[in-house]
């Protein structure tokens, strides 16, 4: 009943999973347990949301009305429980159809029934037609990241969304990395983070938590501090700051470093992160586009704010939830930041802009644009030996470009953009 709540929030609402997820009244009571059986129900749905879509498109004569839309995400959740959670099929019909009346759509139980009893017979012969992989992405992005970067790599990100992401962890301590991969029974990637595998338990049970020994940060959201190079004691601003991830890379680094995040909430959270870590950073509550530093910095991390698709393995409902407009005003702020960060940066100094976006025009579209109106900046392109010798993640330009299929024998990676720039005049 809740995941069907939750759902509705993200599919009607519009609201990020995250989000719907924390505030929902009904889930405050739920021990951990329920919860994470919840979240696992709800997010199977939406990682598999183009699939189970074209499931029904194809076994429906017209499309469910709106006012039954409640019904629809019965439906859709019983059809993840019977094509992507493996439930026993008598037992995901006979708790869909309870759900059905449950939630007042009692009229539609016959229907609901009669539809589930279909997947389970055509499974094999109709609904085998589909073409699992083009439907698991929507029309506009699929044709955009054909344009980007080919129909196979396309192919290959689709199949990557499928799996859940691991858990992924940066050190503190880089030194200690064998010590904790071993304590924690993770693997550790070329690129330096420790990846734990198939962890459903708290994150604060892990080894290492309560001692700050590390933090949790996707593998690819962790490569874009790094290309800033040595930072000891040198003045690093990170613009965009919050939860703080990149902030801790870059005080763990040695840097004496502001962290500067518009939402003065979202910026306590840097606070406290850098409090469990027993690292130093100064916070700043306030809007990156029109801060102005008592002096210029040495360097610069801008992760702006972007569409996010690159993250999409740890947020399904991400590709649902966002649409080319989306894409369009985020392209206005990141013009905005990246001349305020020009502003805030000394001569000799360093600039590195990321986005956890697949989009081209949030990435390499933003920085040709920017490298052509503001002439004292030149590329500094990035070496694969920075990022674990990855070659793949590096662009003809010298950027970098991870893409959520690659280390895929691995699990996959965050998709990240990341171009390094120096001011030299
Ligand atoms: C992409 S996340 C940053 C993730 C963070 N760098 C990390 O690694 O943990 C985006 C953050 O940018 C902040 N933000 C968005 N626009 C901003 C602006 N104009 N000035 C300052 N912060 C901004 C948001 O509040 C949000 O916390």
């Amino acid at each position: 009943m809740l995941a069907v709540e939750v759902i509705g929030q993200v599919l009607r609402r519009r609201r990020p999973l995250d989000d719907a997820f924390a505030t929902h009244q009904g889930l405050r009571g739920l021990d951990a347990r329920d919860r994470a059986f919840v979240r696992a129900l709800a997010s199977a749905v939406l990682r598999h949301l183009g699939y189970i879509d074209a499931v029904i498109a194809k076994l429906v004569r017209e499309p469910i009305k709106a006012r039954d839309a409640v019904a629809e995400d019965i439906l859709r959740l019983g059809i993840a429980q019977l094509l992507v959670l493996e439930t026993p099929p008598h037992a995901a019909v006979s708790a869909t159809v309870a759900l059905t009346v449950a939630l007042n759509m009692a009229h539609m139980t016959g229907f609901v029934n009669a539809l589930l009893r279909r997947v389970i017979d055509e499974q094999e012969t109709v609904l085998a037609e589909i073409d699992r992989t083009r439907v698991a992405i929507p029309d506009w992005l699929w044709k955009s990241w054909v344009g980007t970067y080919g129909e196979p790599a396309t192919q290959a990100i689709a199949a990557s969304l499928r799996g859940e992401a691991a858990l992924d962890l940066t050190l503190k301590d880089p030194a200690t990395t064998d010590e904790w991969a071993q304590k924690l029974g993770a693997v550790v990637l070329p690129t330096g983070s420790l990846r734990v595998h198939d962890n459903h338990g708290r994150i604060d049970a892990l080894p290492g938590f309560h001692e700050g020994a590390w933090w949790v940060q996707d593998a690819g959201a962790a490569l874009p501090a790094k290309l800033l190079g040595p930072v000891t004691g040198m003045r690093v601003a990170d613009l965009c700051a919050a939860p703080g991830g990149k902030t801790m890379q870059l005080a763990a680094a040695g840097a004496k470093v502001t962290a500067l995040d518009r939402s003065a909430g979202r910026l306590r959270r840097v606070s406290e992160n850098l409090a469990r870590v027993g690292l130093v950073a100064e916070t700043v509550a306030d809007d990156a586009a029109f801060y102005r530093p008592p002096r210029p910095f040495d360097a610069i991390l801008l992760d702006a704010p972007c569409s996010a698709t690159g993250t999409a393995r740890r947020h399904p409902d991400v590709l649902w939830l966002k649409q080319q407009g989306d894409i369009d005003a985020m392209v206005l702020a990141q013009d905005r930041l990246l001349d305020a960060a020009a502003r805030m940066l000394t001569t000799g100094g360093t600039l590195v802009y990321c986005v956890c976006s697949l989009e081209p025009e949030e990435g390499p579209e933003r920085i040709t644009r920017f490298l052509a109106r503001d002439r004292r900046f030149i590329r500094v392109p990035i070496r694969a030996a920075e990022v674990g010798g990855l070659t793949e993640m590096i662009t003809p330009q010298g950027d970098l470009r991870t893409l959520p299929s690659h280390l895929a024998e691995l699990g996959g990676i965050d998709g990240f953009y990341a171009a390094r720039l120096r001011r030299v005049s």
